[in-house]
């Protein structure tokens, strides 16, 4: 194996950054980069004309103007001023340069992180506080006003052509005293890296405080969000708010700024160590010119070499700015590598719709089947699932039932592939779910989550969102809207399919929870229309009102009709419609079988099916009236609960 030459930590950020650059932008660094080098040798190639310049004076005062001396001078007359002129109109140039790179930088790094973020299948980076750490920076928040990449190049642009005037006076020294210059060849990457050192641990320390300064930012946020500004206004939490948030923020940055304070001693023995260089340099410049050992033209030229040499400016902003603002750049750019899907999928995928039904391919034929499947979250020290054994036939329709907390969700997440099992697996007609093209595999599963989204979008794209790919299909649209009775809602709006399901927009409207809810099942139906085989309801009425709960659930078969179905619900007088339940407990299932089955069994699901059963018999929470629902299950609620109560 070859040794890898390894960077400094300290450098670390600076040298991602340089290298990141030509992937930003391969023509503007390459402008830049002639750019810089041309700043970095005008003041070098100035100081030299200066000196040789002031040097052919006298002797063409002796020889007058029109001699080869006077000649020479105006020669030298004429270069310097081009160099000087060069030196005002140059750097503005590359300085503008920079603010553009800088910003393309920024782009780049976001598009990078929202690949990197957005991309993966599974969700299990979205609560790695690292990945979250390394989004801040790239979204421009919180740390400081100056540490963005973009301000990083900035300083970038400044600092390096300084460090290369200083690196150019060095050498010009080495003609004066060889070993002069060598002391200055080495002192002053020593001042710069011992300060450099000092910023990187300020910054580093800064983008480590990330976990803390996102708990501030969030209760910064949360005064300032629609959500839940009624709770907030209620119980007067906007003052104890302002103090939580002031009191975390503090705590977050008081070391940061602790560490930001000059350390007295590095700045004392780094100045030292300079002075003395510089002391014994001047000192040696007046030794030689006093015993002629050079002439006036030598003397301004080292005299000048000196001063450019001095020209690292390691104890200004912009080096602290470059070693600050650059200490993420590392951690964004290793984001892919932290959120690939065990290298299962490249992430450029992005986030990108399921892809359209491929022509010809076979419609699922066997059954999903789990076998001892686990998960654990990460971070976490308790199994959600342990063992689950169970088998969902194609075509047919499966219930979950457990109390809060018992896994049903997570195995949602498990069929949609949002996370991998920690143990066992999952088949999908006997091939492995986890080997399977997730993007395939999404387009025939459609679910409608228990917190499903509530898009700030037209209610056209609310519910197209569901099958990107047929967005345009009105009529498939339509029918998705009727199925999950939202249709007549949406044809009452003024501005109809094109109404924004948020008051914050102006043509913009808020929904009840209820009608966000259908919105979300018409959303999973226009997928289902759009060609998704598999069909997972998690707790689909929860926000209804019993008439609308009624008029979901006795249309569930025909909603359900062909579909392999997984349902969710608490709601009893549901699930025993479909072929099979399956009860959980703490993560294992712990009875399965048909609704008769499980009731002549006697267990958990016989015992909570009797308690729902008992609570709705007595007359309470029940409609006065009977309500009669359509579809092709016709009834009432009332029959529906006097049923079940009667079979309980
Ligand atoms: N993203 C997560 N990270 C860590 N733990 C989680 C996560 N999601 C769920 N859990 C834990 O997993 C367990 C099962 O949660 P799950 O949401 O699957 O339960 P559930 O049966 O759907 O409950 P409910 O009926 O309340 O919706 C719980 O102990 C929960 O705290």
């Amino acid at each position: 194996m070859s040794p890898r030459l390894r960077i400094p930590p300290a450098l670390a950020g600076t040298v991602a950054l340089v290298r990141l650059l030509p992937r930003v932008s391969r023509t503007k660094t390459a402008w830049g980069l002639a750019g810089l080098l041309i700043v970095s040798v005008l003041p070098t190639a100035a100081a030299v004309a200066i000196g040789l310049l002031i040097g052919a004076v006298p002797d063409a005062l002796r020889d007058g103007v029109s001699s080869s001396a006077g000649r020479h001078l105006f020669t030298l007359l004429g270069v310097t001023a081009v160099l000087v002129l060069l030196q005002q109109s140059v750097p503005p140039l590359v300085n503008a340069l920079a603010d553009t790179l800088g910003r393309d930088a920024d782009r780049f790094l976001q598009q990078e992180a929202l690949a990197a973020v957005g991309g993966p299948d599974r969700v299990d980076h979205l609560s790695d506080p690292d990945v979250l750490a390394a989004l801040r920076v790239v979204r421009g928040l919180g740390l400081a006003e100056n540490a963005r990449p973009s301000q990083a190049v900035a300083a970038l642009a400044y600092v390096l052509p300084a460090w290369l005037r200083a690196l150019a006076g060095a050498a010009v020294l080495i003609a004066f005293q060889w070993w002069l210059g060598l002391l200055w060849l080495v002192v002053w990457p020593l001042a710069v890296h011992f300060m450099q050192r000092e910023y990187f641990r300020v910054g580093a320390l800064a983008f480590g405080q990330s976990n803390a300064l996102r708990e501030a930012e969030y209760l910064r946020d949360l005064a300032v969000t629609s959500g839940p500004a009624k709770e907030l206004r209620l119980w007067g939490m906007v003052g104890w708010l302002t103090e939580r948030f002031e009191t975390t923020w503090r705590a977050a940055m008081e070391p940061v700024w602790r560490m930001r304070r000059p350390r007295a001693r590095l700045i004392a023995s780094t100045t030292g160590m300079l002075g003395a260089v510089n002391l014994l340099s001047y000192g040696l410049l007046a030794w030689a010119a006093v015993h002629g050992h050079i002439g006036l033209a030598a003397l301004a030229v080292y005299t000048q070499a000196l001063m450019l040499a001095n020209n690292y400016t390691a104890f200004d902003d912009q080096n602290a700015q470059l070693a600050f603002a650059s200490a993420a750049v590392p951690h964004v750019l290793a984001l892919r590598e932290r959120t690939a899907d065990g290298g299962r999928q490249p992430a450029a995928a992005a986030g990108s719709p399921p892809a359209p039904v491929p022509e010809g391919e076979a419609p699922l034929a066997g059954a999903i089947r789990c076998h001892e499947v686990a998960l654990r979250y990460p971070g976490t020290e308790r199994n959600a699932l342990r063992r689950i054994d169970l088998t969902i036939p194609v075509g047919r329709s499966l219930a979950i039932v457990g109390d809060n907390g018992a896994g049903k969700s997570s195995l949602v997440k498990l069929l949609c592939g949002l996370h991998a099992p920690t143990g066992g697996r999952i088949e999908v007609d006997g091939r492995d779910l986890g080997e399977l093209d997730p993007r395939a595999w999404r387009r025939r599963i459609s679910v409608l989550f228990q917190d499903f989204a509530r898009y700030h979008l037209s209610v056209a794209d609310n519910i197209t969102l569901g099958a990107p790919h047929r967005a345009g299909d009105r009529e498939l649209m339509r029918t998705a809207a009727e199925r999950a009775g939202v249709l007549p809602l949406i044809e009452s709006f003024p501005h109809g399919w094109d109404t924004v399901l948020s008051p914050e927009y102006s043509r913009g409207t808020d929904l009840s929870g209820g009608q966000w809810q259908r919105i979300a099942l018409a959303r999973a139906l226009f997928a289902v229309q759009a060609g998704a085989e598999v069909l997972v309801l998690d707790e689909p009425t929860a926000a209804l009102d019993i008439r609308s709960e009624a008029e979901i659930y006795d249309r569930f078969l025909e909603l359900t009709a062909g579909l392999t179905t997984v349902l969710i619900s608490h709601r009893f007088s549901t699930v025993r419609r479909v072929d099979r339940i399956v009860v959980l407990d703490h993560g294992e299932v712990v009875e399965e079988g048909s609704h008769d089955e499980l009731m002549a069994l006697g267990g958990k699901y016989a015992r909570m099916f009797t308690l729902q059963a008992e609570r709705f018999s007595a007359d309470d929470g029940l409609p006065d009236t009977p309500l009669t629902v359509k579809g092709p299950v016709n009834g009432t609620v009332q029959d529906t609960v006097e049923a079940e109560a009667g079979r309980a």
